[in-house]
């Protein structure tokens, strides 16, 4: 397995510490990185602004769960808490696998709750959709239509129309 592209979230304490220290974490993966967004809190609207970026990684060696292990290793670091009270609730950082390809080019599905994958809600987020779209603009998200096509559904477009790039925070990363 060899291609994924995990999004990366924070709006609680030093929110661009948190998405650098992550895209440092997964550095020897990361083939692209997107630019940041600071976009509205989606699915639980009492709580900061987050900033929001995708990354494109790859590694011929690692399965799904291999991805999803790095992911919750970066969170970890962020010392991240979880509130089972507010299942979208404020977090110093979120990573989530979005989607993964095998070496063949092909996605990997799975309805494990453990990783569900494409991400079950990627498809109705704005804030994964556009950073994504902004590096591959051809993108779709298996079983989905072209995110371009997403970006346009009405609900999502509002969303889109709400989120500020933020320029001024690119994320460092040589390749
Ligand atoms: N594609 C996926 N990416 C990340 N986590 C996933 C995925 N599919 C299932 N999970 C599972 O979801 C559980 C909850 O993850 P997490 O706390 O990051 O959710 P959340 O960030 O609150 O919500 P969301 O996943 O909608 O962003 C994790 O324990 C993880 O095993
Ligand atoms: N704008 C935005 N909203 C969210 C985000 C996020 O990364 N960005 N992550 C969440 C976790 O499920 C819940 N809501």
């Amino acid at each position: 397995m060899s291609r994924a592209l995990l999004s990366l979230g924070s709006n609680l304490g030093d929110r661009e510490q948190h998405l650098r220290q992550a895209v440092r974490a997964l550095s020897p993966f990361v083939q692209r990185v997107s630019g940041v967004y600071e976009t509205p809190p989606w699915g639980d609207a009492d709580q900061p602004a987050y900033l929001n970026a995708v990354l494109i990684v790859e590694d011929p060696e690692a399965s799904p769960y291999e991805w999803l292990e790095r992911a919750h290793r970066a969170e970890a670091d962020a010392e991240r808490v979880r509130d089972p009270e507010r299942r979208f609730g404020p977090r110093t950082l979120d990573v989530d696998v979005i989607a993964v390809w095998d070496a063949d080019g092909r996605p990997v599905l799975s309805d494990d709750p453990e990783l569900t994958l494409p991400h079950p809600r990627a498809h109705l987020r704005a804030f994964v959709l556009r950073p994504w779209h902004d590096l591959e603009p051809a993108a779709e998200l298996p079983g989905h239509p072209p995110i371009t096509d997403l970006l346009a559904v009405p609900g999502l477009a509002d969303d889109l129309a709400a989120m500020t790039p933020r320029p001024d925070l690119a994320l460092e990363f040589k390749a």
